[in-house]
């Protein structure tokens, strides 16, 4: 019975050892989908975003989007129609708590109304998250900074002034924030040290096409030539997800049966690729934007560095671990973006993974097989690997908790594996408050 001493929450079920294979196509990217909704409250008129899949962190955001005043509709196909103007700047908690991207509203709102009040966001529990140098950013801009039960402020009444920022770290989030403040700020704006992952190089030629003077995406240093007016944008087609594409890949390495991965951009997957081959494995090819992989028959352990891009994505450190558990040999891993992303250690461990950390280096035993167990989810990543985990294990495995966090980036993640050939369904549980 669900009472109030109960919530429903769903599992994966998974018997594992059954191969994939067929197509899948891989759908747009979350990560940049949420930056560009966001850039959308500087928009004016009728927009489809093109390749916005309804994972539920894009739901949440189109919910902050109507909360704001905008008129937001997902339509077949992965479409996003947003129309009407934002008319106010301050968003929900209930609503920011849920995710990290939601943070990235600030930066557009700020620009547009010269305030902007946005609650610290939630997210992954991956590290501590600060958002210190979104706000040094603003400030450096000319935004007077405060926190309010919560609630961060940013005012710049007589408008932002272009200069020269330089990031401490090449944060993501702080790097599309400050771009979407300064396109329209007086004067030039120079972003040095700037993350250079293709999610932001996305939302920039986004903000290109509203007619943002921006040079250096992709560099890590971004020049922004302020401008008072932009112009409005009715389409704009998102990149493809490239961490869907990579666990998906991993997936196929160690089950994989002619299996094809359709809409990859492998530019953005060549940190994967480079230490897949350094594993041995040499089972998949790429053309195009098509990936076609078989499973690989044994594969040695490597050393793997999470690094901002080009570097090996902390997005697919989890599901790559899961690989290096079932390698011959023993294996490094290195976190060295989240200083807590290693939640899922625990849970592997439960499945028979011989994993040990000291710091931020994981120290992976190889083991022949793993073994069907519950584990829980603990955030989006740990979910895929555990999905993983038990797509390869003997017998059953149960993960828990799927709702909460997987569906935030995969829709419905039990169906795209079940056309591939796994055996995996969804099942809901009650479990005491
Ligand atoms: C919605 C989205 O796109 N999320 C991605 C984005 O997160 P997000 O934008 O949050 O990641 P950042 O690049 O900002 O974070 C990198 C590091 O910088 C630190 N930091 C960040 C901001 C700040 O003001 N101060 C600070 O110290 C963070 O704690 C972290 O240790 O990039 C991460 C790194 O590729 C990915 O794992 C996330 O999936
Ligand atoms: C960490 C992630 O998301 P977020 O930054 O939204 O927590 C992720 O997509 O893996």
């Amino acid at each position: 019975m669900v009472g109030d001493l109960h919530v429903r929450k769903d599992k994966f079920v998974i018997e594992g050892g059954h191969k994939l294979r067929g197509e899948l196509e891989i759908w747009g990217s979350k990560n940049a989908s949420l930056p560009i909704m966001a850039a959308s409250v500087l928009n004016s008129g009728d927009l489809i975003l093109d390749n916005v899949p309804p994972v539920k962190d894009n739901i949440t955001m189109a919910e902050i989007l109507k909360v704001l005043g905008m008129e937001v509709e997902f339509l077949e196909g992965d479409k996003v129609h947003i129309k009407g103007e934002p008319k106010g700047y301050r968003a929900p908690y209930e609503l920011v708590s849920k995710m990290r991207a939601s943070f990235e509203l600030m930066g557009p709102l700020l620009a547009r109304f010269g305030e902007a009040e946005i609650p610290y966001p939630g997210g992954c529990r991956i590290g501590l998250r600060p958002v210190d140098l979104h706000i040094k950013g603003f400030e450096s801009l000319g935004a007077e900074v405060t926190v309010e039960k919560g609630y961060v402020c940013a005012r710049a009444k007589k408008g932002l002034k272009g200069t020269k920022i330089h990031l401490d770290k090449p944060s993501v989030g702080a790097t599309r924030n400050i771009m979407m403040a300064a396109i329209m700020a007086e004067g030039e704006t120079v972003i040095e040290n700037a993350a250079c992952e293709p999610e932001v190089v996305d939302l920039g030629n986004f903000l290109k096409m509203m007619g943002a003077e921006i040079e250096g995406l992709g560099t890590s240093t971004i020049y922004i030539k302020g401008k008072k007016d932009l112009k409005p944008v009715d389409y704009y087609k998102v990149i493809p997800d490239r961490i869907a594409a990579g666990t998906f890949i991993i997936a196929g390495v160690m089950l994989g049966k002619d299996l094809i991965i359709k809409n990859v951009e492998p530019e953005h997957l060549q940190s994967l690729f480079i230490k897949l081959k350094e594993a041995g494995v040499e089972s998949f090819q790429i053309k195009d934007k098509e990936v076609r992989i078989k499973a690989a028959k044994n594969w040695k352990g490597i050393e793997v560095t999470t690094m901002p891009y080009p570097g090996f994505p902390t997005d697919l450190q989890p599901q790559m671990m899961v690989f290096l558990s079932l390698a011959q040999g023993s294996s490094l891993i290195v976190e060295t973006v989240f200083e807590n992303r290693f939640l899922h250690v625990g849970e592997l461990l439960r499945l028979g993974a011989k994993i040990s950390i000291d710091g931020r280096t994981a120290l992976i035993q190889g083991v022949e097989k793993l073994k069907g167990a519950p584990v829980e989810v603990t955030d989006l990543r740990a979910g895929a690997a555990l999905v993983l985990a038990g797509l390869v294990a003997e017998g059953t495995t149960e993960v828990l908790d799927v709702g909460e966090h997987i569906d935030r980036g995969y829709v419905a993640l039990e169906d795209k594996l079940s056309n591939l050939g796994a055996k995996i369904k969804r099942v809901y549980y009650e479990e005491a408050n």
